[in-house]
């Protein structure tokens, strides 16, 4: 039986990276809107636009407070912001709506979303998600550290020095790891099926930009950070 234990170093790291992921919480007010009266599809819409947008300004504070983020490559840290953006929205979206709501908020929640615009076939998969995420009700110390690894992929698109972020990234596996192992002892595929999440993550990011090319088509439009951090308009 493996005995698992997390150093000082490794229970440090963890503590600056939840630290980073609680200062960071998108206003609870913004979430709260979404739950209040009647709204039409053009204002959850907005709404929607208000909240993403809110969360990339939470994303790139977090991300600055990821050790050693800023020491690497300039282009190579917006290469990552840019990469992981969609999928951080996503995440951060399904821990949203998995958290504990007064009862019937959930349902609230789903129906705006549902009515807010996006066409029928984005639904599915994205709800799914949410569900998956939520049946592992992870802690924050796990969604943390998911959300920090998501950022440092090393494999996104124009990243130079793939290694120095493969370097940043696997130490936050291995806390992940073990921290998996000490909070799920009866769950040993705990960990692995974590992981498996980014991967559906990922699928995601597909579904994200065929949504972008049929509101451009209703002539939706989103803020000036939404464009950038998507490369749209
Ligand atoms: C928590 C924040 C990050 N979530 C959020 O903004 N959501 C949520 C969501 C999910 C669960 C609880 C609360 C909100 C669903 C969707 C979005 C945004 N996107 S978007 O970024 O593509 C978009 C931007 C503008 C128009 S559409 C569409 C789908």
């Amino acid at each position: 039986k493996e005995k698992v234990e997390i150093t000082k170093a490794q229970r440090a790291l963890m503590k600056v990276i939840v630290d980073a992921y609680n200062r960071h919480k998108i206003p609870q007010d913004v979430a709260k809107k979404l739950l209040q009266d009647q709204y039409s599809a053009e204002e959850n819409f907005l709404l929607l636009t208000e909240m993403a947008t809110s969360q990339v300004q939470v994303l790139v504070e977090f991300t600055k407070n990821i050790p050693g983020f800023l020491s690497l490559n300039h282009e190579d840290q917006i290469a990552l912001l840019k990469g992981s953006a969609v999928e951080a929205m996503f995440l951060r979206s399904a821990q949203v709506f998995s958290q504990k709501m007064p009862n019937g908020h959930t349902e609230v929640l789903e129906e705006r979303i549902r009515k807010s615009g996006i066409s029928e076939e984005f639904m599915t998969p994205m709800f799914n998600f949410y569900k998956s995420i939520g049946e592992l009700h992870m802690i924050e110390e796990e969604q943390a550290l998911l959300t920090a690894i998501t950022i440092l992929t090393p494999d996104r698109p124009f990243v130079k020095d793939q290694q120095a972020v493969e370097r940043l990234q696997e130490p936050m596996l291995e806390v992940l790891r073990k921290l998996c192992v000490l909070q799920h002892p009866q769950e040993p595929q705990y960990f692995a099926r974590l992981l498996g999440r980014l991967t559906e993550l990922r699928t995601l990011n597909h579904y994200h930009a065929e949504m972008l090319t049929s509101w451009r088509m209703n002539d939706h439009k989103f803020t000036p950070l939404l464009c950038e951090i998507w490369d749209v308009q």
